[in-house]
């Protein structure tokens, strides 16, 4: 059941506590209820997402990231790499959330243990309105009785055409591949969506729902974590928490395990308020260390996203400028789930990966994993989803997959409702904006091909003087990238006995008992992929592991 105040709470016995509701967090919640046995509580600082529709609609889903709603709305300290700007970085707060390898030495997190998992979370579910699926997604890839529903984009969009035939005309640069989530994901591919009958799924709805009423889950919402507790001599067993700076804070120990699912900012945070971190930074701004965690908020790795544009010869559907349309759209998707509003977002996305020639690497270190791993992403729109542009406008996101520059998330005060400094690290390491000067040259190929001819007009940004290789496009870049909200690595796993990392294989904190930590934060490197269902996966198997410690089911 979700409770909406502390005093509801029909018990305050719990065998593990989970902190944050997010996509990790409910998955975890879900897998360990399945034993009646075992109790557990979940704490949300946000609010509930039932009934909500702008969560439910897959084209509103643009505004939420743009008016900020159901967001922290977290802002970037000033960006050395950004020209000294500050961007905001999107992160969710409400039920659901923001909805790996040989680094720990630990074969369970290899591509073939692991893909069991992503299985596992998965129902594919069927786009009508995408048409034919066969050779758009690889079936041997995916899971069709998990709970989570996805699905390609309902919605063919005006460029998917012009994509696809780019594939056919460029072959050799631009390859179509059937599946970028099977494992190989350099080329042009159909995106895969967490969307089933033109609606969004997340964990809330897909691993909550289902399961609410189970009397062993209970989930308390508008209630901010500020700490962990220590509960005996080395043992971090007991969470404290409040709804604001004003109301009283209350605490909870779990009897058999803290999990710490609050995202890759939030869960730094509360360690960092709790005293465990490093403990000469924690002094400087008067924390009182308690645990030497010195790795905890560092290796904060995030996707810049780069966006170029172009005018269009075409006036496309933009469902964000016209009003009138845009409430047609939403009647039709109450009556009946289908229409526009069931997607919006690119329907296709490409990976791309430099050549091992490529002058980029005469003089910096290839930041990528392997030769399977994309340097960069684009993804195509000229639907206004992303920016509600009334003229015609082809808009290009670069996202470049595996940036070598690291940030940090570290604390501005003792006060723990404070938001913490948020530094992105972008463009510290050379390479990553060699990299970004490459993805501009490839995407100008890609746009300005025979299959857009009749389509891209002149350059709207970088403004149509700026030169490939030039300092002006360098400027253009700093000036203008944002962030792809895909932060992983602040509690970053690490082998067992090293001294860097925050959390061992098993994701239990180093040198602590009694505390987990399961979400996008222990991720060490950037998935070649977005980081979504690399979460999805890691929580499913984070409740295998957590299940075989306790002997649960
Ligand atoms: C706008 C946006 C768009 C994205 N688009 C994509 C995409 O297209 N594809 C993709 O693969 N990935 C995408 N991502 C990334 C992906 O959603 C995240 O990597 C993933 O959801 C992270 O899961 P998590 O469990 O680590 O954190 P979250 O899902 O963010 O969950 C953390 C939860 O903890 C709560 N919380 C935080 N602090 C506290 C506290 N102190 N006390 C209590 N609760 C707290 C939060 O409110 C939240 O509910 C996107 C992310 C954002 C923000």
């Amino acid at each position: 059941k979700i409770y909406e105040d502390f005093s509801e709470l029909p018990s305050k016995d719990f065998d593990f506590i989970i902190a944050g509701g997010g996509t990790a967090g409910l998955v975890v919640a879900n897998r360990l209820t399945e034993d009646p046995r075992v109790k557990v509580l979940v704490i949300e600082a946000g609010g509930s997402h039932q009934g909500i529709i702008d969560l439910q609609v897959p084209w509103l889903s643009s505004r939420l990231r743009s008016e900020g709603i159901f967001d922290w709305n977290t802002t970037s300290t000033p960006q050395p790499g950004l020209n000294g700007r500050t961007v905001p970085y999107s992160r969710a707060r409400v039920l659901g959330g923001s909805s790996s390898h040989k680094i720990t030495g630990d074969e369970g997190w290899s591509w073939k243990e692991m893909i069991p998992y992503f299985k596992k979370t998965e129902r594919w579910a069927v786009a009508p309105g995408h048409g034919s699926e066969q050779g758009d997604f690889d079936p041997r890839a995916h899971g069709f009785r998990g709970p989570l529903g996805v699905s390609l984009s309902n919605v063919r969009q005006f460029t998917d055409a012009l994509v696809i035939q780019t594939t056919k005309d460029l072959p050799d640069e631009f390859p179509f591949i059937e599946d970028a989530n099977a494992g190989r994901p350099i080329g042009v591919a159909w995106t895969q969506f967490t969307i089933a009958n033109g609606t969004r799924t997340s964990s809330a709805t897909a691993y909550l729902d289902p399961v609410v009423d189970r009397p062993n889950l209970n989930v308390l919402v508008n209630s901010y974590v500020t700490r962990v507790v220590e509960t005996s001599k080395g043992s971090f067993r007991t969470v404290e928490f409040g709804q604001n700076q004003t109301t009283p804070r209350r605490q909870l120990t779990a009897t058999k395990e803290l999990i710490l699912s609050a995202g890759v900012i939030g869960t730094p945070q509360i360690l960092l308020n709790s005293g465990i971190g490093d403990p000469k930074e924690l002094k400087n701004v008067g924390v009182q260390p308690v645990f030497s965690l010195p790795s905890v908020g560092k290796n904060f790795s995030n996707e810049p996203s780069v966006p170029f544009s172009w005018a269009a010869n075409e006036t496309i559907l933009n469902l964000n400028v016209n009003e009138t349309a845009s409430q047609e759209a939403l009647q039709e998707w109450i009556t009946s789930r289908t229409g526009p509003m069931t997607g919006g977002s690119e329907s296709t996305s490409a990976y791309f990966r430099l050549p091992d020639n490529s002058s980029v690497f005469a003089e910096n270190a290839d930041p990528s994993a392997g030769p399977n791993t994309p340097h960069f992403g684009i993804g195509i729109n000229a639907n206004g989803y992303f920016v509600a542009n009334p003229d015609p406008t082809l808009q290009v996101r670069v996202e470049i997959s595996e940036p070598a520059s690291r940030g940090s998330v570290t604390l501005k005060s003792t006060d723990p409702f404070e938001p913490p400094l948020l530094d992105l690290g972008y463009f510290l390491a050379p390479v990553d904006m060699a990299i970004a000067k490459e993805s501009f040259n490839t995407v100008q190929r890609f746009v300005t091909g025979t299959a857009w001819k009749e389509f891209t007009l002149n350059r709207i940004t970088p403004p149509s003087n700026v030169a490939a290789d030039s300092d002006d496009l360098v400027q253009y870049i700093r000036n203008s990238t944002g962030t792809a909200s895909h932060g992983i690595g602040t509690t970053a796993m690490s082998a067992r006995g090293a001294k860097h990392g925050v959390v061992d294989p098993d994701l239990r904190a180093k040198g602590i008992s009694g505390l987990r930590i399961v979400d996008a934060g222990v991720i060490p490197l950037s998935p070649s992929a977005n980081t979504q269902a690399p979460v999805y996966a890691v929580a499913e198997r984070a409740s295998d592991i957590i299940e075989a410690a306790w002997n649960l089911k």
